[in-house]
């Protein structure tokens, strides 16, 4: 059976908890919002950013970004083509599958009975995104395709440039091309249904991404929560055009702790579907710190690790599914 842990009364209880409703009030939105569009690298502001990721990262582990190059016309074709993507038949969508675990169709269960989720694997590829669109719909799907590979596209952008970001705040940007060669991504379209009166709320339990950089929007409806300073639970406000950007266990390896993963997961207060679409990083072969980030006063925190493997043992039974899984998997 599996346990969940809420954090709220500090109770660790076993699945008949997800019945429960989480209506405490939640502290007002305080994640930092940072403009970080359309800055050239090497420029002053350039290098003042970089600070401002980095150090925002240690600090909270997100931030969120209220884009100019994602109009709201855009996103609402966006979020049109996931919901036609989620109307198929369930027979169709679980014809979506992966070796990698959460790479393809997670159905709703009796323990998650309110998610359901995709994966498109290579998103900057329009091959890909079009063989997939033509499993889901045997006569294809252009629109989605088009649609959905641009969204990629944006996401994949920034996702490189934060990461660019971060590398330079560290004076690393020699490994940066080199790095940037084993990365892969997976773009991962979620739905959530609002809870019948006899089930619980919590739609994703808590939990730290086991991607490398994990980028996040969603439709008008709320529900995702994060946890960035202590263990208070803050609800995420997303203005039109907006997402936010989370550092996950990995980075936070990466960089010997210095980086934040942030705790997070998703409550369904309202009653219509929740949207969200997240595009995830992943880095193949071994992860290690970089030799600068490691001195006597910082000695390695992490051995060096698979990503994959990491994510393998993630999906495995687990005591938590937080950042201590990768101090169990491969912490000093
Ligand atoms: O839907 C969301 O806002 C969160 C999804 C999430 O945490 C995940 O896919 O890892
Ligand atoms: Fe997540």
């Amino acid at each position: 059976m599996e346990m969940i842990q809420i954090s709220l009364n500090s109770i660790h209880t076993t699945r008949s908890l997800l019945k429960i409703r989480i209506m405490d009030s939640l502290t007002e939105s305080k994640i930092p919002v940072l403009n970080i569009e359309g800055l050239k690298p090497g420029t002053e502001s350039w290098i003042k950013a970089c600070h401002k990721v980095r150090n925002t990262l240690e600090e909270y582990g997100c931030f969120m970004v209220v884009s100019d190059e994602l109009s709201q016309d855009f996103m609402k074709e966006v979020y049109a083509n996931m919901k036609a993507l989620f109307d198929v038949p369930l027979e169709t969508k679980m014809k979506n599958t992966s070796a990698k675990p959460f790479h393809g169709y997670v159905g709703a269960t009796d323990t998650r009975p309110l998610y359901e989720s995709m994966g498109i694997q290579q998103p900057t590829s329009l091959d890909e995104v079009s063989s997939f669109a033509n499993l889901m719909w045997p006569s294809g799907n252009d629109q989605f395709s088009k649609t959905i590979h641009s969204y990629a596209n944006l996401m994949v952008k920034l996702e490189n440039q934060v990461r660019k970001m971060v590398f330079e705040s560290y004076g690393l940007e020699k490994y940066y091309e080199s790095f940037n060669e084993s990365v892969t991504y997976v773009l991962k379209p979620n739905k959530y249904r609002p809870p019948k009166s006899n089930e619980g709320n919590v739609a994703a339990r808590m939990h730290t991404d086991k991607s490398l950089f994990s980028i996040l929007s969603q439709n008008e409806m709320n529900g995702l929560e994060v946890q960035i300073k202590d263990d208070e639970w803050m609800a995420v406000e997303f203005p039109p055009s907006s997402f936010i950007l989370m550092a996950t266990d990995v980075f936070m390896a990466w960089s010997n702790g210095r980086i934040k993963a942030v705790r997070h997961r998703v409550v369904m207060n309202g009653q219509e579907d929740r949207y969200s679409i997240g595009l995830f990083s992943y880095k193949k072969g071994i992860v290690e710190i970089p030799e600068e980030l490691v001195d006597e006063d910082n000695p390695p925190r992490f051995k060096p690790f698979d990503n994959y493997k990491l994510l393998e043992f993630y999906a495995k039974d687990q005591p938590y599914y937080d950042e201590r899984i990768i101090e169990l998997f491969c912490g000093n």
